[in-house]
């Protein structure tokens, strides 16, 4: 096992690399490798995109109901291997076990619902008849339907290698496209096993393949490839500079957040704290839709505060494999990064309510109180089990300081205040605001979108659907105006 380099995948075959190199996936909780994975060649990604390229003409003449058949069972499948799944993201990405498999079956739940809304949204298009437009009779009838767009790329990040993968692979295969995977390094051994049960379910060779590689290696190659005709991609900056560089394809692009938490003095402060609790700190903050900052009304600030830390101190801190609620970070770096949002808030004069504590990639969790706005905190992404608090004056200092950052990705307002609530809501410039509950993706068939430097389009079931298809006309122009009474 230790020195086995998982294959790639492509033309329904598991190959290995002619580049005979590999890459290695660290355990983030024994910081050592745990596995390896191919590092594929540029010729190889050559192949694999001229043989999507191939798959996808054949693909696009496959009747809807049969595209959907497959998916169905690919779902099947992948709950049945929700278990080997599920322990790979443990060792890959120290997500708790439950969680692991909450990601696998959530998966499994996604491509089936995809494919039974694929059925229903690409099985009807539009009618329409010139004269409703001036200066025209009645003379075009033209119709409308969704066709695929081709080779669609598929690039998600670690935190959900296997949801946030099919959430692309389902959508461009019920609308008629190829897909090919570069999933992420810490991860790619879960992406690869959940490629294997769509492998079992049965596709065409070549319509699915996964090329595994660093992203800084074979990345740009990818995404600047002109077989690629749509890029769906997941993650953190990077998607920024992809966008840059990709050519006239469509972009999907869901990418980094500051989620914010306002808390006005009526609101339901035991809601409230467990909100931010379960918001901040689920998976140690590694989540785009984490609650990354807690505005909150002077007035109750210390209430809240307190109520915030009682619970804090009833997370578990230790091994993904004993299900403890905060587990170690994916990588030594991502730490690095972290301590230094701590070190710079410690030095600019910050409250720690709890002893800044860390073992390797584990890092106890940390609430920040009196947060100001110099410090890196108030407006970096952590993307781990820290969370600071500023304390606000009014509504209005904390929508300004919510529409200052440069993400757009969520947001959360807590109040009984229904009205309030809605005017809130609409001042905040974020893609989803979440009132009285954390920011979160699911369910996945919501519209899940970022404004600014948070994305580009929107993500969920229906709406990667279209975004993975183009609307085709076909005018039919009459010798003289036809009306259906004679
Ligand atoms: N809005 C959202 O839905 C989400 C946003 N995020 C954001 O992502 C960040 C953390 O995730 P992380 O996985 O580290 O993000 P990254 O942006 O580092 O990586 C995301 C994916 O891109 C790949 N990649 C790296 N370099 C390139 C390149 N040049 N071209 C193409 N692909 C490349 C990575 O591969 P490899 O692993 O091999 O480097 C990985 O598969 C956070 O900032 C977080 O906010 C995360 C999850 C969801
Ligand atoms: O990548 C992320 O962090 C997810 O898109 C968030 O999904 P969740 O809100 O369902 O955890």
């Amino acid at each position: 096992m230790e020195n086995e380099v998982f294959k790639y995948y492509t033309e329904g075959e598991w190959k290995v690399s002619s580049s005979g190199n590999s890459v290695q996936v660290i355990n983030p909780s024994t910081r050592k490798t745990q596995y390896k994975v191919q590092a594929c060649s540029k010729e190889e990604v050559n192949k694999v995109i001229e043989s999507a390229r191939m798959a996808h003409k054949a693909w696009a003449k496959t009747p809807l109901w049969k595209r959907a058949e497959l998916l169905h069972k690919a779902a099947v499948i992948l709950k049945n291997h929700k278990k080997p799944i599920a322990d790979c993201l443990v060792k890959e990405i120290a997500k708790p076990t439950k969680d692991a498999l909450t990601e696998v079956l959530r998966s499994a739940d996604l491509v089936s619902y995809c494919a039974e809304e694929g059925v229903r949204l690409l099985g009807k298009g539009d009618f329409l008849v010139s004269d409703s437009f001036p200066g025209n009779d009645r003379t075009k009838y033209c119709f409308t339907s969704k066709i695929p767009l081709g080779v669609v790329l598929a690039i998600p990040p670690f935190n959900y290698p296997v949801n946030l993968a099919v959430s692309k692979i389902a959508p461009a295969l019920i609308a008629g496209n190829s897909l090919v995977l570069k999933p992420p390094t810490q991860g790619a051994v879960a992406a690869l096993h959940m490629v294997h049960c769509f492998h079992l379910a049965g596709f065409p060779k070549g319509l699915i393949s996964c090329v595994t590689g660093k992203g800084s290696e074979i990345g740009d190659f990818l995404t600047t490839h002109p077989g690629i005709n749509c890029i769906s991609f997941t993650g953190g900056d990077t998607g920024i500079a992809i966008s840059k560089k990709a050519g006239m394809i469509p972009l999907q692009m869901e990418l980094g957040g500051k989620d914010a938490c306002i808390i006005l003095e009526d609101a339901d402060l035991d809601l409230a704290a467990s909100s931010i609790v379960k918001g901040g700190f689920s998976y140690s903050g590694q989540r785009c839709t984490a609650v990354k900052l807690v505005l909150v009304i002077e007035s109750v600030a210390d209430a809240l505060v307190k109520k915030v830390n009682e619970k804090l101190q009833k997370l578990t801190v230790g091994p993904p494999e004993d299900d403890c609620d905060i587990t170690p970070v994916v990588t030594e770096s991502s730490s690095n990064f972290i301590e230094a949002l701590v070190m710079d808030a410690r030095q600019k004069g910050a409250t720690f309510c709890q002893e800044y504590r860390r073992d390797g990639n584990l890092i106890w969790p940390l609430l920040l109180d009196n947060v100001r706005s110099d410090m890196r905190i108030a407006w970096e992404e952590p993307f781990g089990p820290v969370l600071p608090v500023i304390r606000i004056k009014s509504i209005e200092e904390g929508i300004r300081h919510c529409n200052a950052s440069n993400f757009g990705l969520q947001g959360c307002v807590f109040t009984k205040d229904i009205n309030r609530a809605i005017l809130i809501s609409d001042a905040m410039e974020i893609g989803t605001v979440q009132i009285n509950s954390a920011p979160a993706r699911g369910p996945d068939h919501f519209p899940f979108q970022g404004l600014k430097d948070s994305g580009i389009g929107s993500q969920g079931i229906t709406n990667s659907i279209n975004m993975m298809t183009k609307v085709k006309s076909t005018v039919i122009n009459l010798p003289t105006p036809s009306f259906s009474m004679g």
